[in-house]
């Protein structure tokens, strides 16, 4: 049963139309990119969808039960304040220790339980993010701009462990970044925002498509290609486009 289902969604902020006729749907299991400029939308379509935006108009449909967890682009902790990281991912659940301890093995880093919030590096920061995403077995993680702040090899790190994550949990993800080489090669199904969907598809379906070129060059596809690599799972890899506004 499909997890999510945007239809026709709009979303304003007073006279700000910032998203129009928006479409989007996430099935189980799969890896949903967001890519689109500054200001084009894609936190307002997540914010909306986790509830935290009231649309204009539409309609967004959660299968019923869905568990979500997100990891917000950045968080912010007073670096004077003493928290160790047990603590911080148990204030917003009550989960034991145990189950801490496992949301920190499948984001990667098994010996962070007792370290000081403010000690983590950046890298260390986001994958405690995502494990406190992770302690309740969502059935759908959302991550906006997940790997801001990290270096290269930082974020690609950070969105292998998101594929294995989902390969060892089945949770299906969906996804903001600018980083699109990199994960565009990660993704099943790529969506290239700009106030409404300007293409949807397969990464190489997106990288050649004009609105695409259009928005980000031509320089990614080859920059994709570099980094593609086989997918072995059954995915229904739907092609729709949108003719531009
Ligand atoms: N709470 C808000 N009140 C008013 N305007 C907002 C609010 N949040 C976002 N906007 C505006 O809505 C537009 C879309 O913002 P949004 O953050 O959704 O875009 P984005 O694609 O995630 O951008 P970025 O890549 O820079 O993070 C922008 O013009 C932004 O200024």
């Amino acid at each position: 049963m499909t997890l999510i289902t945007v239809k026709n969604l709009s979303v304003a902020y007073g006279a700000n139309t910032v998203l129009r006729h928006v479409n989007l749907h996430v099935e189980p299991g799969e890896i949903v990119t967001i890519v689109g400029p500054n200001g084009s939308g894609k936190t307002s379509l997540l914010r909306a969808i986790i509830g935290a935006t009231e649309p204009a108009n539409g309609d967004i449909t959660l299968k019923p039960g869905l568990k979500i967890g997100y990891v917000p682009q950045k968080l912010h902790i007073d670096p004077t304040l003493p928290i160790t990281v047990e603590r911080f991912m148990r204030l917003t659940h009550r989960v034991s220790r145990a189950a801490c301890q496992a949301a920190l093995e499948a984001a990667g880093v098994p010996d962070l339980l007792k370290r000081q919030m403010s000690k983590l590096s950046g890298g260390q920061f986001q994958r405690v993010l995502l494990a406190r995403a992770l302690i309740n077995a969502p059935d759908i993680l959302l991550l906006d701009e997940a790997t801001q702040g990290l270096d290269q090899p930082g974020s690609a790190a950070f969105y292998q462990q998101i594929e294995t994550v989902r390969r060892e949990s089945g949770c299906a993800i969906l996804m903001i970044s600018h980083e699109l080489h990199v994960v565009m090669s990660a993704s099943d199904r790529v969506v290239c925002l700009n106030g409404h969907v300007c293409c949807e598809g397969t990464p190489a379906v997106v990288a050649s498509a004009p609105e695409y070129r259009a928005l980000f060059g031509t320089g990614t596809g080859g920059a994709l290609a570099l980094y593609r690599h086989d997918h072995h799972h059954d995915h229904d890899h739907a092609h729709t486009h949108e003719a531009a506004e």
